[in-house]
């Protein structure tokens, strides 16, 4: 079956087949057969020279899509086309809107030539470059924007995180300099720059201006952006350059002081547009293009397109191209990005985060999202007593900033704790792990904070951490990104340990043959005394678990308690609640039932029976107790599914909006707790509008700070509302199901359920119902 796709629905031209979709009503969407070589493709540049433009029109849609064949051909040899499977292509020259076709696009045969940076007729000089970077074939996004670019069309474009879009724009704009490049006037010292990137982060300026640099090494590039001296800055433009990449504050305060004179700018490129918008920068980026020659290229990138985005192409685009490898109804999430969600409270993610290091990152570099800059520096405080790591956030100096991304490019340290500063375009090799460790505002940020791993067609890991009460907004996210998550629980002890173990068996690999000669004779007394119970010890030692690690609740991850499970036969009695459990306890070991945590009834209806936590000491003391038969208590390392009954209440991005009302104040779902107060806990974060960090000299996320450390506040008290935290000393309450009564004493004042007829008020060994109540003792 013949699909899509047409650089050739646009530029027709007897050297290429054309096809048309069979259930195609129109001449719509025709695919490019034949782009074998490089006359090939000039074949088709210059057919895109002399075409009026697209006239095509798909039966499904009223514009054109166009996509060259290899894109969309899962069965290539190639690395990139295999890691771009599955993106949506969609054209439109009518409206500024990413719109996608609905139409399944067939695999097609592909030929990996039109790819092949070396036969695309690019100057030499840059194929080079790109060669000696390890980049050879051209990324959908690239080979999308390359033809049109070159042809001079003005471009809005869009494709997922990690796809090379720097390189789409950068490839046509260096080709175009370098064949000017061959005149020796325009080398003149002094000269204007001919280039001009905006970017909404210093970061990614910063980034872009590498991009550009190491693969056009003989173009002058300057970066421009705040924070740092001016000085610098205007020597380098003084010097003469050929582009210029930089935030637009600075930009603006470059051409105020006449330092940066733009009249000879013949490409702009807008990247991150939406994100300028959401840094403030709306009235800088317009006065900047106001100062650029109407004769020019322009291509603008942007993941969505807000009111000032559209207005923006409308008024300094021309007749602008748009070209969305997104679409609406795919996955917005880079391929090879696994998805895992983990429940978690205020309190356990600290505890766990460490362990989600260990065990997903695998050695290799994660970064976790905070929200506030507080919570960036608090977080990375508290790992780096067991994890090297630092933080990234808008209060940090510029200086630092920088050291600390190069310090985490270059692997000294291993996590980097960053507020969403870091979420948009930030291109740092390997990392392996992302950690939402709070929910982000809204799906653009989730889909561009997991976007810094799973890059260039590699795989990754993200795992997002929510409290009980955010499961609902985890599903919208679902829904949104359209992506799914697998809900598992935080690791087990033993897969700590034994991850642990794993990256210090990895390790002995790079010690030294000498160092290894003269540790020999010790370890060959060893092994003969001790066998391997030595090359355990030494194992342990080196990961840092000289200590056995005290048992962790599975229900709040708390350390030092211990999750049970009690399971009863369903003959003995048809009622099983969390009193039902206390009722057990206090029958059988009383200290138990003075001090039971969390209770959760397990979900499947035919089992009867619940897990608890019990403190480490008293649950093993419970386990070597007699206890009634037809019951059996275990130990636990892995929850089963329980039952899920409360109403959520969580906001984030325009669900907030649109339910922060009915959802405010409704408790959470989330089980039982013994004493302390009330059903699980409560999250009632504010909701904020999402800034980047960069608002150029002007304080970065300072907005976002001040609402969510509000919102840090009210979940603080949220959680130490239901937590055992306060339970010793403030527990003269008992609440069983959101009820308070007496706290009981585990002799006379009995508050909890019969475990055998599920009534209140009497043990089950008092039972009247029950036939064998003295064998109970
Ligand atoms: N054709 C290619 N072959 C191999 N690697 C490439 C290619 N194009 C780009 N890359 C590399 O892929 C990585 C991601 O590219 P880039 O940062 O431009 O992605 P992006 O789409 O802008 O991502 P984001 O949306 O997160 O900003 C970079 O390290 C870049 O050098």
């Amino acid at each position: 079956m013949a699909s899509l796709i047409g650089v050739s629905s646009i530029y027709q031209t007897p050297a290429l087949e054309l096809y048309q979709r069979p259930n195609a009503t129109s001449t719509s969407s025709v695919r490019l057969q034949c782009l074998d070589s490089k006359s090939h493709f000039n074949n088709l540049l210059r057919a895109h020279r002399h075409s009026p433009g697209p006239t095509f029109k798909t039966g499904l849609k009223p514009t054109p899509t166009f996509l060259p064949s290899a894109i969309a051909t899962p069965n290539s040899s190639l690395l990139s086309e295999e890691a771009f499977k599955g993106l949506g292509r969609h054209f439109d020259q009518t409206d500024h809107q990413f719109e996608h076709s609905s139409d399944s696009l067939p695999a097609e045969p592909s030929n990996s030539d039109e790819l092949d940076i070396s036969k695309l007729d690019l100057p030499s000089r840059l194929v080079d470059s790109l060669k000696s970077r390890g980049i050879t074939h051209l990324f959908p996004i690239q080979r999308a924007v390359l033809v049109p670019a070159l042809q001079g069309r003005d471009i809005i474009a869009r494709a997922k995180t990690g796809t090379g879009k720097t390189l789409a724009f950068g490839i046509p704009v260096i080709k175009g300099l370098t064949e000017d490049e061959d005149e020796p006037s325009l080398r003149r010292s002094g000269r204007l720059p001919r280039v001009l990137v905006l970017a909404p982060t210093r970061e990614l300026a910063k980034q872009v201006e590498k991009e550009i640099k190491e693969s056009a090494p003989y173009l002058n590039t300057v970066c421009v952006y705040g924070g740092v001296s001016y000085v610098t800055q205007q020597s380098a433009l003084s010097r003469g350059v050929d582009v210029v990449v930089g935030t637009p504050g600075r930009i603006i305060d470059l051409i105020n002081g006449k330092s940066l004179k733009l009249n000879e700018v013949q490409y702009l490129v807008l990247d991150e547009a939406d994100q300028m918008l959401a840094v403030g920068f709306e009235e800088d980026v317009e006065v900047i293009l106001e100062n650029l020659p109407s004769q020019r290229q322009s291509m603008l990138f942007s993941a969505t397109m807000p009111a000032w985005v559209k207005k923006l192409a409308r008024k300094y685009l021309n007749n602008p191209l748009t070209i969305d490898l997104v679409g609406d109804e795919e996955e917005k999430l880079a391929e090879g990005i696994k998805l895992y969600a983990i429940s978690a409270t205020a309190t356990s993610k600290r505890t766990i985060l460490s362990d989600l290091v260990t065990v997903y990152a695998k050695g290799g570099k994660t970064i976790v999202f905070t929200q506030t800059k507080k919570d960036a520096d608090e977080v990375s405080l508290a790992l780096t007593n067991s994890i090297t790591s630092e933080a990234l956030h808008g209060d940090i100096s510029q200086h630092q900033r920088e050291r600390t991304l190069n310090g985490f490019r270059q692997g000294k340290f291993t996590v980097l704790v960053a507020t969403d500063v870091a979420a948009r375009g930030l291109d740092i090799p390997n990392v392996d792990l992302i950690i939402h460790y709070e929910l982000p505002n809204d799906p653009e940020t989730f889909v561009h904070r997991s976007g810094r791993t799973g890059r260039a067609g590699k795989q990754g890991t993200a795992i997002l951490l929510y409290t009980s009460s955010q499961r609902r907004t985890v599903r919208s996210l679902e829904r949104d990104v359209g992506c799914k998550f697998e809900f598992v629980s935080p690791p087990a002890m033993e897969e700590v340990l034994e991850s642990s173990a794993e990256q210090v068996v990895a390790t002995l690999g790079g010690v030294h043959p000498e160092s290894i000669q003269f540790f020999t004779p010790t370890a060959q007394r060893l092994i003969e005394e001790q066998g391997t119970t030595a090359l355990a010890a030494a194992l342990a030692q080196l990961s840092g678990f000289s200590r056995p690690p005290s048992s962790r609740s599975l229900i709040t991850h708390e350390q030092g308690w211990t999750t049970l499970q009690l399971i009863r036969d369903s003959e003995n009695s048809r009622y099983f609640s969390a009193r039902s459990v206390t009722g057990f306890l206090s029958d059988v070991f009383s200290s138990a039932a003075d001090e039971v945590g969390k209770i959760h009834i397990i979900a499947d209806e035919r089992v009867q029976g619940a897990v608890f936590d019990l403190p480490e000491e008293i649950a093993k003391e419970l386990l070597t107790k007699d206890i009634p038969p037809g019951n059996t208590i275990s130990k636990i390392t892995k929850l089963p599914p329980l039952q899920d009954d409360g109403p959520p209440s969580d906001f984030y991005g325009r669900f907030a909006d649109r339910e922060r009302g009915n959802r405010r104040g409704s408790t959470s779902r989330g089980g039982f707790t013994s004493r302390g107060g009330g059903f699980a806990s409560r999250d009632r974060r504010g909701f904020k509008s999402s800034r980047g960090w960069d608002g150029e000299d002007s304080d970065d996320d300072d907005f976002s700070d001040r609402s969510s450390r509000r919102g840090g506040r009210n979940f603080k008290t949220g959680g130490n509302s239901w937590s055992r935290a306060g339970g010793k000393s403030g527990g003269d309450d008992w609440l069983i199901g959101g009820r308070r009564s007496s706290r009981p004493s585990s002799s006379d004042r009995f508050g909890g359920a019969c475990f055998n007829c599920g009534e209140s008020g009497h043990r089950a060994s008092d039972c009247p119902k029950s036939s064998n109540r003295r064998s109970f003792f």
